[in-house]
């Protein structure tokens, strides 16, 4: 499903009336109405419900709200918090219809008579602000928003929570806190940005007859969810043998991080790799093969346990590799990185120490021939590109869409809504994972999902996307099931693997 901007929800909205020729009375009044449908689920008619408007068609939403559930029977008041002159167009339309079904509208502009309001009410209804709102939000506004979210009533918000941008870049704002918010047709972009996205509360989309296209392809970003996995997960040929489903190499791990690579090699066998080879430290070995008894060991030069020289290697004889995970930061182990870089004619994932390897050589990954994918977090990403991780967070779309395409690589911007971006720009959020996964091991683990997924036989935005929704559903199962976002760690994860193929895909 595509997520929006304001400007691409704008421009769908035109579309549907100008060309469409919908009357905008008429999508106002479906989403009203469907967000109606939402609220009596949560709130029965013997609660007062206020309903707080401003000037624009997020106002002209709350109006149809308020008369619908007077309809319905429910003592509602709404308190327009702006003057009469500057409700126009639709929204002053449905605020007539609301007069003329005997609704009760009072004009406050003062913060002390809205609290007042607020504490005679159970349950208020944010109309205030849309993806309308530009700049810091003003007076009343600002206040009322304050006084709201002190209250801690049962706030229910129209489309976003009013402060709330639609879309990334604003890092600072004054936002209502709602505890749910309807979402009116597409979710917007800031649904998936960590800062903004505790806002909303539990939402849900609610749907008003628009067409679900975007316009500007430039910018297509989209979510990744079960549907698309089903769609697009290659099945299992009976016919196949080990060899059909990916021969991968997992350099990395030293004498103190050989769970890094073990992680990985388990991750990618038990998500349908035929074959995995470890290339690590002679004295990891054991350990590693205790853990993972189906892969096989080639042993690298090394000295006090860090890797020092790479053998001889075929790489041509492996589908893809994966590279990083627990290596160390070694000058050799740098140069080790950038050699395989070169020399690899094969997809390529780099995470971890891997990645700060390679922020002086990021002109050969471009010059490379075949796909790499980088997996950091934000704070890879912010050694990665120079901006501080609160740049990041704030624009994570574009930084990333800005990196992939500059360096010609698959990013996949690891965090609470994990970001893939393509060389060509397009990009998709995964819609799986919690809290449980925020602990260390998790990357490993995901980056031993991706390799495998890059071997099977789809292309390589599929097995990214379904590599990482793969993971966090893992961690989804698990915590609804037998764990908890305390105790999940990240071999539970490669446990959970089995739970994901078996009931979801
Ligand atoms: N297709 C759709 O998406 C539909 C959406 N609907 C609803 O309409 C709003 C968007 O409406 P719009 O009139 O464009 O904007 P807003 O209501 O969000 O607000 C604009 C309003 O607010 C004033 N304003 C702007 N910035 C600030 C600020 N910083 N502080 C205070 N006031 C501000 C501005 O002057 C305008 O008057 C969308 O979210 C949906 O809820 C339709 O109902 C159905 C179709
Ligand atoms: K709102």
């Amino acid at each position: 499903m595509h997520i929006v901007t304001a400007k691409e929800m704008y421009e769908i909205d035109r579309f549907a009336i100008e060309k469409g020729g919908i009357d905008g009375r008429i999508l106002m009044e479906n989403a009203g109405r469907a967000i109606v449908d939402q609220i009596t689920n949560l709130v029965d008619n013997t609660e007062r419900i206020l309903v707080l408007v401003g000037s624009g068609n997020n106002g002209g939403d709350g109006f149809v709200i308020a008369r619908n559930l007077l309809n319905k029977g429910y003592e509602v008041i709404v308190l327009q918090l702006v003057a009469d002159e500057k409700i126009k167009g639709d929204a002053a339309y449905h605020k007539q219809l609301f007069i003329n079904f005997k609704g009760k509208i009072q004009l406050v502009q003062e913060v002390t008579v809205v609290e007042q309001y607020l504490s005679n009410a159970d349950v208020v209804i944010d109309a205030m602000l849309g993806i309308g709102i530009s700049g810091e939000v003003r007076q009343p506004f600002k206040q009322v928003i304050e006084v709201v979210n002190k209250l801690e009533m049962l706030t229910i918000s129209v489309d976003i929570p009013s402060g709330v941008p639609a879309d990334e870049g604003v890092a600072n704002f004054t936002a209502i806190k709602a505890d749910y918010t309807f979402v009116v047709e597409l979710p917007k972009l800031s649904l998936y940005l960590e800062y903004c996205s505790p806002f909303y509360g539990q939402w849900r989309l609610v749907e008003i007859g628009l067409p679900h296209t975007t316009f500007s392809q430039d910018n297509l970003i989209e979510t990744w969810n079960q549907k698309n996995v089903v769609e697009t997960l290659p099945k299992r040929n009976r016919y196949s043998h080990k060899g059909s489903h990916g021969k991968g190499l997992v350099i990395g791990g030293s004498h103190t991080m050989p769970g890094s690579v073990a992680m990985t090699a388990k991750a990618a066998l038990r998500s349908g790799s035929g074959l995995i080879t470890v290339g690590t430290v002679q004295e990891a070995i054991p350990s590693i093969a205790s853990y993972c008894m189906e892969a096989t060991y080639i042993s690298f030069l090394s000295n006090e346990g860090i890797i020092t020289g790479l053998p001889a290697i075929d790489f041509s004889s492996y589908d893809a590799l994966a590279i990083g995970m627990g290596m160390g930061r070694s000058e050799s182990t740098a140069s080790i990185t950038k050699k395989v870089i070169v020399d690899a004619k094969i997809p390529i994932l780099i995470d971890a120490d891997g990645l700060q390897h390679i922020k002086g050589d990021l002109p050969l990954i471009k010059q490379r021939q075949h796909p790499t994918v980088l997996t950091p977090h934000p704070g890879e990403m912010a050694m990665l590109t120079g901006y501080s991780v609160k740049e990041i967070l704030t624009s994570p779309f574009k930084v990333s869409k800005q990196f992939a395409r500059e360096h010609g690589v698959y990013l996949i911007l690891k965090g609470v809504h994990t970001i893939i971006s393509d060389p060509n720009g397009r990009q998709w959020v995964n819609t799986t994972g919690n809290a449980g996964l925020a602990k260390g091991g998790s990357g490993d683990v995901l980056s031993g999902i991706l390799l495998s997924m890059m071997m099977q036989n789809q292309s390589l935005n599929d097995a990214l996307t379904n590599g990482c929704f793969i993971h966090g559903a893992s961690a989804d199962i698990l915590v609804s099931e037998q764990r908890s976002k305390q105790d999940l760690v990240a071999t539970d994860v490669i446990d959970g693997l089995t739970s994901v193929f078996r009931t979801l895909i």
